[in-house]
């Protein structure tokens, strides 16, 4: 494999990145009050409607400059044609040498994109046909488990994005799912997670949907063979049901046959779908299987409107582009560590767990595309919870703590699910903590409210903390596609301009090793001789000499 970016100017050395290094050391003292202040249509000006989606960010610590000079640097970053090698499938993931496609996954069937002398789209609509046939005859009651009865219960085995997209778009969509079917997730190893997804569930009405790009990882196949067990125990060993009750998403051919599971019933996906960015592809079968397939590709062309805008848009008025350089400006100049993603819309409550795979196994690096160290900051942590819960917890820190933390609210203008006035009250505290955070209260309001002076000082708030508020009509499975796609594409542009490969995940890997050497260590009959550090020696030890079995 060659190194085909050795000769990428560094970012540092970017007129654009020294322009806003002198630009924030003007603005740094700047005040949200004082900017809309000054200009009284600000709140009208700084927003952007792309696609259905509303974006208001206005309320941050930026400048018509500011904006100027960041759509510079994205543009010195060659931005644009980063994003048409990604969109024509050129090896950007380049210390695994694939092409990264997930905007493959939901092009329409007359789309063309050829890897390796091959269209992917004609690949991925003839998967998304055998999903579609596949999933309405188990909704239909077509498919029968092994003793002839209807499958009621779907239980997805995966981890990473092998899960995390199918768990948070279940969560999201289930106000259109079928609600006669149970739908679980196992992910951790922990046997607990298993033991509790099924402990109510009859095995001749359940359907196990091992996912896992690999299908070597430990703790999917470790969890998949405990299913099997459990589904043999229940049919006497009769390995004949596992037909019935078994299919598998993978791009590993040979280990799903090894598993057991016939490659006919193997939903195939390919190396150019990343883990985090898979869940438009067979990965989401249990998506289809819950909301139908009219829905599913009703939500993947809500993810194409999305991919479609950001190749298009100018940046300027480009949805993604806008969200990672305000991501970029906040890390790099201010030192932002985090950024809290706020939904304020409870089927949204899984949705800061995906982002914390999307965002963080893509662009936790610190190595440049030419394999040196960056000197600037990369990705914030990313988190959150759903409002309003949040505000009764952390949101404390986000007013008055010491950190600046940029939050996206995210809310939308109707509700699924209509209750008295509960709505306008929800988005009365959206509204009521973006103002909150950038305009604060004043030492003269706190005294003018007849505070004690000794009081005073603690019921100040600064203000001027930074938020984007993204608005949509309602959550249908279009707006939940476009939503997902644009932090996609926000975490594809910063990638873009850190210079970094957002597609890889070293940093996985070691902890895997070293369990697979501390595996043996735990279950072996005799001491073993450890060669670990003194503490890791000491923890294994403990254990070993404490367990019961
Ligand atoms: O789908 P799998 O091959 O089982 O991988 C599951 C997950 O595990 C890996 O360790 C990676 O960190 C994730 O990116 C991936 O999604």
């Amino acid at each position: 494999m060659t190194n085909r970016t050795e000769n990428i100017l560094p970012l540092t050395e970017r007129n654009a990145w020294k322009a806003l290094a002198v630009h924030y050391e003007q603005l740094r003292h700047l005040q949200l009050r004082t900017l809309f202040a000054d200009d009284p249509q600000r709140g009208e000006r700084m927003t952007v409607e792309a696609v259905g989606l509303y974006l208001d960010y206005s309320k941050n610590l930026i400048t018509d400059e500011t904006l100027t000079l960041l759509l510079q640097l994205a543009r010195e970053c060659g931005l644009r044609q980063r994003i048409e090698a990604m969109f024509c499938g050129e090896k950007i993931n380049i210390t695994e040498n694939r092409a990264v496609l997930h905007v493959a996954l939901r092009a329409p069937k007359e789309a063309s994109i050829v890897v390796d002398g091959v269209n992917v789209v004609s690949q991925v609509h003839a998967v998304l046909d055998k999903m579609v046939d596949f999933s309405e005859r188990v909704r239909s009651g077509e498919w029968k488990g092994h003793t002839g009865k209807r499958i009621r219960n779907v239980v997805n085995i995966g981890i990473g994005g092998s899960d995390l997209g199918p768990v948070m778009a279940y969560e999201a969509l289930k106000y259109y799912s079928e609600r006669t079917m149970i739908f679980r997730f196992v992910s951790n190893i922990d046997s607990t997670d298993f033991t509790e997804a099924v402990h109510d569930l009859d095995p001749a009405e359940t359907l196990f949907i091992v996912s896992s790009k690999t299908f070597t990882t430990l703790e999917t196949m470790t969890n998949a063979h405990t299913a099997r067990e459990w589904l043999l125990a229940a049919f006497g060993g009769d390995t004949q049901s596992i037909a019935k009750h078994f299919v598998a998403v993978s791009t590993n051919a040979e280990e799903v046959a090894k598993f057991g599971i016939d490659t006919a019933q193997m939903f195939e996906f390919w190396d150019w779908v990343g883990g985090r960015y898979s869940m438009t592809s067979a990965i989401g079968l249990s998506t289809m299987l819950a909301i139908g397939s009219a829905n599913f590709r009703i939500m993947l062309s809500g993810f194409h409107q999305m991919d479609e805008h950001f190749r298009t848009a100018p940046f300027e008025s480009n949805l993604p582009v806008l969200m990672g350089l305000l991501t970029v400006w906040y890390a790099d100049f201010f030192g932002t560590q985090a950024i809290a993603v706020l939904p304020y819309e409870q089927y949204l409550k899984r949705f800061p767990a995906y982002l914390q795979q999307l965002v963080m196994e893509s662009n936790g690096k610190q190595m440049t595309l030419n394999g040196s160290r960056v000197s600037y900051n990369t990705s914030p942590i990313y988190w959150g919870e759903p409002g309003t819960n949040g505000q009764h917890s952390f949101y404390q820190l986000l007013h008055q703590g010491t950190s600046l933390i940029p939050c996206d609210f995210i809310a939308f203008i109707e509700t699924l699910n209509t209750l008295g006035r509960h709505h306008d009250i929800l988005l009365s505290n959206v509204f009521a903590q973006s103002e909150a955070l950038a305009f604060g209260k004043t030492m003269e309001q706190v005294k003018a409210e007849g505070t004690p002076d000794w009081l005073v000082p603690h019921r100040i708030f600064e203000g001027n903390r930074p938020s984007n508020t993204l608005l949509a009509e309602r959550l249908t499975p279009e707006a939940l596609g476009k939503l997902i796609a644009l932090y996609e594409h926000s975490v594809f542009t910063q990638g873009a301009i850190w210079g970094i490969n957002s597609f890889d995940q070293w940093g996985v890997e070691l902890g895997k090793v070293l369990a697979q050497r501390i595996i043996p260590e735990l279950e072996s009959k005799v001491e073993p001789a450890l060669g670990h550090d003194s503490s890791t020696n000491q923890l294994i030890r403990r254990y070993r000499n404490s367990k019961r079995t």
